[in-house]
C-alpha cells in the first residue's frame, strides 16, 4: 500500500487508463508501437462543484479532433483525493509522454506530486528518450498556477500548447516530512494557511470560500514569533509573523499575488513576510496582495532563497502549514527547491 501525507493510496490495478477515443490507440502507454505520443488525462470529475466533469465531458470531441491524429489519448477519472498520484506514477512507469491534468490548483498539485516517490523523481519507461512531460487544463476554481504562466483560463488554449508540445522545465518545492511533500505554486504559514484549512470546508461557495476561510482564521488569531534558517545559514527571529509564504509561483488563494517575483524557471523560492498585521491591515491592505505591489507596505519584506527551515519559539505544534492550498500539518519544517525538476508543457 501506498501513502501519500500519511493516507494509504490505493495501488493501482489494471485497466489504469480508457482510451478516450479512437481507432488507433490499442496499447497501453509505453506498449505503442509507434511514435504517436501517449497522453494520460488525470480528470478530477468532482472539481469545481462538479463542473469540471461537465466541462471535460463538452470538451473531449473536440480534444479528440484536435489531438488523435498524433496522440494516443487516455483518460483516468479520479475517484477521491489522492488518487490522482497514484494515476500519474502508474502513467511515468508505463512511459506515458505527458500526465495532463484536468482539474484546479488540488488536482495539479497531486499530479505534481505522482512525479515523485520515496523523495525522488520516478524514472520513465525505459524505452521513451524524453521523460514524461506535465501538462495541465484547468477547469477548477482557482487556476493559480495558469496565472503565474500568464495563460487563458480556457481549455481550447491548453489543448493547443498539449498540441503543440513545447517543454519547459521548471522548478518544484519540497518539504520535509516522513515523506518528502512537493509544491508547484506557493507553501505558507500561519494566518493564510489557517484560512486555506477553513476555506477547504466551504468549496462548495467558489472563490467565496478564501473570504469565508479567512474570517473564520481571524478569530482567535496570534501572530507567532519565529525562526529561520535561510540556505543553510545562521537561525534568525522574525517577531510577530501573520503569514510567512514560499513562492515557486506567484499566485495562492485564487488569485492573491502573493510572491510577485517568484517565477518557476528561477531556480529560487521567494519569501514573502508579513509580520505584526492586525485585522484592519487586511481591510485596507487586501488590494494590494491581489495586485503584488504589497512588497512596499511596513512589515512585508521579501527574500530570494534555495531553502528555509522555520520553526517556531515556542513549539506547540499549533501553527498551520498547507502547500497549494492543501492542508500539510504544522511546523517544524524544511523547505527546498528543486531546479528543473519536472518539463511542463508551456
Ligand atoms: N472524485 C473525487 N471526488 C472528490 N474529491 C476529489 C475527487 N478527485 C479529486 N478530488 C479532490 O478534489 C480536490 C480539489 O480538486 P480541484 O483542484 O480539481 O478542484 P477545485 O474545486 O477547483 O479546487 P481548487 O481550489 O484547488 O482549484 C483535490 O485536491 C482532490 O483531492
Amino acid at each position: 500500500m501506498l501513502s501519500y501525507q500519511g493516507i494509504p493510496v490505493m495501488k493501482m490495478t489494471k485497466p489504469l487508463f480508457i482510451k478516450a477515443e479512437q481507432p488507433m490507440a490499442t496499447a497501453p502507454p509505453g506498449r505503442a508501437a509507434s511514435n504517436r505520443r501517449d497522453l494520460v488525462f488525470v480528470v478530477n470529475p468532482k472539481g469545481a462543484n462538479g463542473r469540471t466533469g461537465e466541462q471535460w465531458k463538452m470538451l473531449l470531441p473536440y480534444l479528440r479532433t484536435r489531438l488523435s491524429s498524433e496522440c494516443n489519448i487516455y483518460e483516468s477519472l479520479t475517484s477521491g483525493p489522492t488518487h490522482a498520484i497514484g494515476i500519474t506514477r502508474e502513467a511515468i512507469r508505463e512511459g506515458a509522454d505527458a500526465v495532463i491534468a484536468v482539474g484546479g490548483d488540488g488536482t495539479f498539485h497531486e499530479v505534481v506530486n505522482g512525479f515523485f516517490w520515496g523523495g525522488k523523481a520516478i524514472p520513465g519507461h525505459h524505452e521513451k528518450l524524453s521523460r514524461t512531460a506535465l501538462g495541465l487544463i484547468p477547469l477548477g476554481t482557482g487556476s493559480d498556477f495558469a496565472r503565474t504562466m500568464g495563460w487563458k483560463n480556457n481549455p481550447q488554449d491548453a489543448i493547443e500548447r498539449i498540441a503543440k508540445g513545447v517543454r519547459s522545465r521548471i522548478d518544484v518545492g519540497v518539504i520535509n516530512g516522513a515523506e518528502p511533500h512537493y509544491f508547484i505554486n506557493v507553501a505558507d504559514i500561519n494566518l493564510s494557511a489557517k484560512a486555506g484549512y477553513y476555506a477547504s470546508r466551504y468549496k462548495r461557495f467558489g472563490n467565496l470560500c478564501y473570504v469565508i476561510g479567512a474570517l473564520q482564521a481571524f478569530f482567535g488569531h496570534h501572530n507567532q514569533d519565529l525562526r529561520i534558517k535561510v540556505d543553510e545559514g545562521e537561525w534568525e527571529l522574525y517577531s510577530q509573523v501573520t503569514a510567512l509564504c514560499i513562492g515557486n509561483a506567484k499566485y495562492f488563494g485564487g488569485g492573491m499575488k502573493i510572491t510577485p517575483n517568484a517565477h518557476p524557471t528561477s531556480g529560487t523560492f521567494e519569501v514573502v513576510t508579513l509580520q505584526d498585521f492586525k485585522w484592519y491591515d487586511f481591510v485596507f491592505k487586501l488590494y494590494k496582495l491581489y495586485d503584488g505591489t504589497h512588497l512596499s507596505v511596513k512589515n512585508v519584506s521579501s527574500r530570494s532563497v534555495h531553502s528555509i527551515e522555520v520553526e517556531q519559539i515556542v513549539n506547540d505544534g499549533s501553527i498551520y502549514v498547507q502547500s497549494d492550498g492543501e492542508h500539510l500539518g504544522f511546523l517544524p519544517r524544511k523547505f527546498c527547491i528543486l531546479p528543473g525538476a519536472i518539463d511542463v508543457i508551456c
